[in-house]
């Protein structure tokens, strides 16, 4: 490396102290800020030392996960304006991100591997693959010599060990992060299990290396803005899936740089998964009991910012129900000796939508984010409250405000500006998010944590539809159920960089974080529901069907108990008549979804299945296969919508 970190000024090491300077051959003079470099074992001391040498940070912080060490983080960050104390609450922060820094970037997102077709399907000529984006060796080598070498200059480089799973688990893995983000330090304390505990456990073992930077070396060139160093123009989130490797350059934001999430715990894990026989997929977990007290757990899949968090921590609109969640985002499945179905969330906390969130769609979560917690790229009142849309009518109650005074409060936006209700834009932008830690939730299930997870009684797929896409539907068997899941499609929301709303396949919720060929990737579904094992139902669900007016058809989120029961008494079997079969799958009969309470719902309208409709949609979703998974498709699943398409022409 050129430059020598040790001339760097204090102020440009962020102000720690130097503890200790090690030296050693592999070090090379890089200071230790914190920690005991030398107790690190000797694949971590490796790890640490050589990406040090490449990225020269101005010193290294080991973290321990505790307390003291978060609140000195805070410290900092308050101390120079990337955090600011939410007053009314205890231990709360609003962090402003630069504005070009607000969401995943898909474009800029690649796995790395030898061959093409391990990461991507082979797709006809001039068809680019939506699902996942290849990157070969000698690229990579290239992109990464033009962003990491000395990037971290002038700035600390964090040590982050954390466990995805509790620490130890039959199912968890370890992975240690890199970074020069302290806001992703104090994310990755709340979102994983996070610190020393996690090197007493790891051994000698391997982990999962992560390698963030945010792409701004001191001194800086560019301007940085609301103290939010970032490069838009250089994002790279990089993944070598072989070597269980993660490179991410040049964006702070949580889905890009908190690498535990998207990152390890789907893409890289979903190999992990392939060759260990088990499943990584963007899933919430939640046990639903009935009121006769009998529990079944629910894992289901719906695209980003389509509702996992809300189904995971609906409150029941009838009485008798109980739901707890444990998990929102990402489940781990594997079968187990008894054939049955158990699922882990691999994280600890819950980086979640913040807007449209408020006690009336979802008060767990608002219960779960009342302290300990970080809230990105969202409004602030003059009383030091988070704010954002669809929190109007929560605060006018709250504070006593009449419509006039509710008008005139003092809100500063997510951009820092003034701002009032009823003003141009957003307080909050559309995919701000709360991180806070699961433990906070009320109503987290008591096994939440349980290492070797809970059994899977039933799988459910949906993605917003607005058009053609009944309530609820189940599938006919387990193949069946994988194409409805590779046949998910959704309106497109601000969790991504894409505008406007049209509507895109995103199979199984899991376009963005595709760790391998798809098609292969379907194999690996189908094998893993054959006997013994105890394939769960799979489902499909939609609260997001509209009348020709643009109103949902569907109240949705406390009244979707409603369906899961419905989901549930088909799970049990028994010899209760409440499903049709049609040609997409089995419906409710009419009747048999409980109504009760609410206002008049246009059932036809809500659970027709227009036969023009799904005419047009099947041949739609042959193109896709045909064009995104091309040869890769798996036979079963071929002959599955060759099945659909016949019982829609005949409907
Ligand atoms: N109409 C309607 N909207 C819903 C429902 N459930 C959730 N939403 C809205 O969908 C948006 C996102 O929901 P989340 O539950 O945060 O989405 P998620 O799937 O957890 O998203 P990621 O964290 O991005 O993976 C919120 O703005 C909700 O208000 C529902 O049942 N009906
Ligand atoms: O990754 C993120 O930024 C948040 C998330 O859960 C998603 O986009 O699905
Ligand atoms: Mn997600």
């Amino acid at each position: 490396m050129a430059q020598d970190c040790r001339s760097l000024r204090p102020m440009e090491t962020d102000g720690f102290q130097v503890v200790t300077e090690v030296v050693t051959h592999k070090l090379n003079h890089i200071p230790i800020f914190k920690g005991d470099f030398a107790s690190l074992s000797p694949k971590v001391q490796r790890f640490v030392a050589e990406k040090a040498e490449l990225m020269n940070p101005a010193g290294i912080y080991i973290c321990d996960g505790s307390q003291k060490e978060y609140d000195d983080i805070v410290d900092k960050l308050v101390e120079r304006g990337v955090l600011t104390p939410l007053k009314a609450y205890e231990n709360n922060y609003l962090c402003r991100t630069d504005p070009r820094d607000v969401a995943r970037v898909e474009s800029k997102t690649w796995m790395v591997t030898k061959d093409k077709y391990d990461s991507v399907c082979h797709t006809p000529d001039g068809v680019r693959p939506i699902m996942g984006q290849w990157m070969s060796e000698e690229q990579f080598g290239v992109e990464l010599d033009a962003r990491f070498p000395g990037c971290m200059a002038g700035r600390p480089m964090y040590v982050v060990p954390y466990s995805m799973g509790p620490i130890g688990g039959p199912l968890s893995k370890i992975g240690i992060e890199l970074t020069d983000s302290s806001y992703v330090v104090l994310c990755m304390r709340t979102m994983t299990r996070m610190g020393q505990k996690v090197l007493d456990a790891l051994g000698d073992q391997d982990f999962v290396r992560c390698i963030h930077s945010v792409g701004l070396p001191r001194p800086v060139k560019q301007k940085v803005i609301n103290h939010w160093p970032c490069n838009p123009e250089k994002v790279m989130i990089a993944h070598r899936p072989k070597e269980r490797e993660i490179w991410s350059f040049g964006s702070g934001y949580g889905g890009n740089s908190i690498l535990g999430k998207k990152c390890f715990a789907l893409r890289i894990a979903c190999n992990i998964g392939r060759d260990e026989g088990w499943l990584a997929e963007h899933m919430l977990i939640m046990g639903v009991t009935n009121p006769e007290g009998e529990e079944k757990f629910i894992a289901a899949a719906f695209p980003s910012a389509c509702g996992k968090t809300n189904l995971a921590m609906l409150t029941p609109t009838v009485p008798g129900w109980k739901v707890r969640v444990v998990g929102d985002d990402i489940a781990w499945m594997k079968f187990g000796a008894d054939g049955r179905l158990y699922a882990i969330n691999p994280e600890a906390g819950f980086f979640g939508v913040a807007p449209g969130t408020s006690h009336k769609t979802n008060a767990m979560a608002m219960e779960s984010f009342q302290k300990n917690s970080i809230f990105t790229n969202v409004a602030e009142t003059a009383d030091g409250e988070y704010f954002w849309e669809g929190l109007e009518k929560e605060l006018k109650e709250k504070k006593g405000y009449t419509d006039e005074q509710l008008k005139h409060l003092e809100i500063t936006n997510w951009l820092g500006e003034r701002w009032h209700i009823g003003d141009e834009g957003k307080a909050a932008h559309p995919n701000s998010r709360f991180t806070a830690p699961a433990a906070q939730c009320p109503t987290i299930h008591p096994d939440w944590e349980a290492p070797q997870g809970v059994p899977i009684d039933a799988i459910v797929f949906g993605g917003r539809r607005p058009e053609g896409v009944p309530l609820v539907f189940e599938s006919f068997s387990w193949e069946h159920g994988i194409l409805v899941g590779a046949l998910v499609k959704s309106e497109t929301t601000a969790a991504a960089e894409f505008t406007g709303k049209n509507v895109m396949h995103d199979p199984m919720a899991m376009r963005p974080f595709m760790g391998y060929n798809y098609g292969k990737y379907l194999e690996h579904w189908i094998k893993l529901g054959k006997a013994p094992n105890k394939a769960p139902k799979i489902f499909h669900v939609n609260w997001f069907r509209e009348t020709k007016d643009h109103k949902f058809l569907w109240p949705g989120f406390g009244d979707n108990i409603r369906v899961l029961d419905w989901i549930l008494r088909r799970v049990s079997g028994g010899d209760e008549d409440i499903a049709v079969e049609t040609a997409i799958g089995y419906v409710p009969k009419r009747g048999t979804i409980n109504l009760d309470g609410l206002p008049r719902i246009d059932w036809n309208e809500l659970m027709s299945i227009p036969k023009a409709y799904w005419e047009e949609d099947i041949d739609e979703s042959r193109h896709f296969l045909d064009s995104q998974v091309g040869s890769d498709l798996p036979k079963p699943i071929r002959d599955e919508l060759d099945k659909l398409e016949k019982r829609v022409h005949s409907l």
